[in-house]
């Protein structure tokens, strides 16, 4: 996942920041942090140690002590970290008290899965309308929702306080689409269209493509053959080298 990301908040003076002006890679761990803590929360764990607390989230110790340590969160010695009130910090940080609202633009094969996935509801986010340009899929009921047309997105953005707007359309539409948000007020977009989109600074979009994760894992397995490949490197044999290029 990518970002575009403008208008962060500067944190304020003292040792802990009201709202701590977070790195992005921060940012892009919290919820790994939240997933295992409400893990060890569900086996009825209390506390956790820095150690159990990074094992389960499957970063380093040290990365993960410096990551809460931005949120002011130090863990007590020989006791570890709170993890109900951990919990509550990042649920505050991310800003997840809030239940907000979500609509899906492009109801095709991915606007579907979307539409329909339990994920976001159990993770504090409400679908609440789906929008598609074709008029021969509006009407149609996805998981108890009607597809309006997206000419109907004003009136309904207006209704229904939409905070993020996720685009599932073909990237030759993905621009409008994202005007036309911005237009009504959206001012987060998650982005599945393979195209980067230009929104004005208040705007923060985050991209998705999963074609490429899956070039930056070929990048690895690229990277392993070449160093088994290489004299003295892990099982490295001349023959190795012709599985490098394969
Ligand atoms: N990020 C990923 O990993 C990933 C994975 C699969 C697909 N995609 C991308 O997601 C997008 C959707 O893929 P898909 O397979 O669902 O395509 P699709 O053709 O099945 O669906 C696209 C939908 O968008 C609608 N649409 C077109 N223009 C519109 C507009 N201006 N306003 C509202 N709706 C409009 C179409 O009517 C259609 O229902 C594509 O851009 C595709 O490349 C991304």
């Amino acid at each position: 996942m990518s970002q575009q990301r403008h208008g962060s908040t500067p944190g304020e003076a003292g040792d802990v920041p009201a709202f701590p002006d977070l790195p992005e890679a921060t940012i892009a761990r919290l919820p790994e942090y939240l997933r295992a803590l409400h893990h060890l929360a569900e086996a009825g764990a209390e506390t956790v140690s820095s150690e159990g607390l990074a094992a389960a989230a499957g970063v380093n110790s040290a990365k993960l002590r410096k990551d809460l340590s931005h949120l002011g969160s130090y863990g007590t010695r020989g006791v570890g970290y709170d993890v109900a009130l951990l919990v509550d910090q990042i649920e505050y940080i991310l800003g997840l008290d809030k239940n907000r609202a979500v609509c899906v633009v492009g109801v095709g094969n991915l606007g579907h899965a979307l539409a329909g996935y339990a994920g976001f509801a159990s993770r504090g986010f409400r679908v609440v309308a789906l929008f598609d340009a074709d008029h021969g899929k509006v009407g149609e009921v996805i998981n108890g929702m009607a597809v309006r047309h997206i000419d109907d997105l004003e009136a309904v953005a207006e209704q229904e306080s939409i905070a993020i707007g996720v685009i599932a359309t073909p990237p030759t539409a993905a621009q409008a689409v994202a005007d036309l948000l911005v237009a009504v007020g959206v001012t987060s977009i998650l982005n599945f269209a393979p195209c980067v989109l230009s929104v004005p600074p208040n705007v923060d979009v985050r991209k998705v493509d999963l074609a490429i994760e899956l070039q930056i894992l070929s990048f690895h397995e690229h990277r392993k053959a070449s160093l088994t490949a290489l004299p003295g490197g892990v099982g490295g044999s001349a023959g190795d080298q012709e599985a490098v290029g394969s």
